[in-house]
């Protein structure tokens, strides 16, 4: 035997850095894994004799909260059981994960991310690290996606069906312009081809000056991209909110910002702000009259314990009745507010990191 036998003598972890997350992570390629994350889920909550045996499964519990001085770590753990690593594949995986995530409000007055994260990559069959992924950008297009992946199977997918040539343009409402914001205006940009075109850009933010930072943003992705849409820069919530057919909240607010006399008759939102306020962005009179979906039962009980609304299900349950009769549907009913309740879950990370993972592994495959 040798004298090395069950000492850890494998090599170090891959360290992926935030500049090879930037260049490896594509925002179509996030959605399919998010959507994997999203019924792996759900499939996984269904009872064993309904689950569907072509689908991923999943195992994570709530995430826990430590409090510290200046912010809140979040660690999040999760497995995700047979997903397929990309769209159109037949390759699977099985991946375990934990991301550690922290809240730091305060850090923007020092110029640093409110939120700074890692995923840990374990090998599913030996319990062996074999990856520390940086998590800050990796957690902005996850979060982001989670809302694109929401907004399409709610929202615009059922647009997109009633119109006759299968396409829809929607006029975006981001309130709060910090890094979620950002990402998920750019986000939205990004997935026209595929989601829906974007025609007009209204961005709200607390400090004005980063709403207009954003929108020099917007206004070269624009050129970048070939889009054709405008942005304006908001006084009030209320007026970001006019017209909108889709509104992304993002901010760490406490305090309700977004009321029901802001909104259309039909529209859909993306409630992001989570981790040390939940649910505070919207008023209670727009949570009196939507549906609300949500990413995880099991979250949702404790960080959503509180939230008074008609809650219907999970995104993913909603993706895997997509092609079950009509009466099996959990969709929005047409024309009201529907509200994706995001409270960020670890088998996100999961699959996105792993898929960073993989694309890092094929990259550097002449090194290894
Ligand atoms: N659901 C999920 O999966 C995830 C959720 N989040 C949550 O998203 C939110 C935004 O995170 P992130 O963009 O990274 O953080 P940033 O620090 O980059 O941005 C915070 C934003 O919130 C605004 N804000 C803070 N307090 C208030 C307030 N009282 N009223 C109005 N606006 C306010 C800030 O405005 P100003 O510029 O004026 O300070 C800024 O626009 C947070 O709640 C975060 O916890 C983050 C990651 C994942
Ligand atoms: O899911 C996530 O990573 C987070 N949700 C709230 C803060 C961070």
């Amino acid at each position: 035997m040798s004298k090395h036998a069950a000492t850890n003598t494998r090599s170090r972890p891959m360290f992926i850095d935030e500049d090879q997350v930037k260049q490896l992570l594509d925002w179509n390629e996030a959605r399919y894994a998010i959507e994997q994350s999203f019924v792996s889920v759900s499939n996984q909550a269904r009872d064993p004799v309904a689950r569907f045996a072509d689908q991923p499964v999943s195992s994570q519990p709530a995430r826990t909260f430590v409090q510290a001085e200046g912010g809140v770590l979040l660690c999040m753990p999760g497995f995700v059981g047979q997903h397929r690593l990309a769209s159109g594949s037949s390759d699977r995986a099985s991946t375990l994960a934990c991301k550690l995530i922290t809240s730091f409000r305060k850090n923007a007055s020092i110029g640093l991310p409110s939120i700074n994260g890692e995923v840990f990559v374990f090998n599913s069959t030996t319990g062996k690290l074999e990856a520390i992924v940086e998590a800050n950008h990796l957690t902005g297009i996850r979060t982001a996606t989670a809302s694109l992946v929401a907004t399409d199977h709610l929202f615009l997918r059922p647009a997109r069906a009633r119109t006759p040539d299968g396409t829809v343009s929607i006029q975006l409402g981001i309130v709060g312009c910090g890094f979620q914001g950002m990402m998920h205006a750019i986000g939205f940009v990004r997935t026209q081809a595929a989601l829906a075109r974007v025609r007009v850009i209204r961005l709200w933010n607390r400090t004005p000056g980063r709403a207009t930072q954003l929108k020099e943003v917007l206004t070269e992705e624009a050129k970048k991209t070939g889009s054709n849409y405008s942005v304006f820069v908001c006084d009030t919530v209320e007026d970001c909110c006019r017209d909108c057919d889709v509104i992304v909240t993002a901010t760490g607010s406490s305090e309700p910002l977004v009321y029901r006399s802001f909104l259309k008759p039909n529209v859909h939102i993306n409630a992001v702000g989570a981790g040390e306020f939940h649910h505070a962005e919207l008023a209670q009179d727009v949570y009196d009259e939507c549906q609300v979906y949500i990413d995880h039962q099991e979250g949702a009980r404790k960080e959503l314990a509180t939230l008074r609304s008609n809650i219907v299900g999970e995104v993913g349950e909603v993706i895997l009745r997509e092609n079950r009769p009509q009466e099996e549907s959990l969709l929005p009913k047409p024309g009201g507010i529907s509200v994706f309740q995001s409270l960020g879950m670890a088998t996100e990370d999961v699959t996105v990191g792993r898929l960073v993972y993989e694309k890092y592994l094929k990259a550097h495959s002449d090194q290894m």
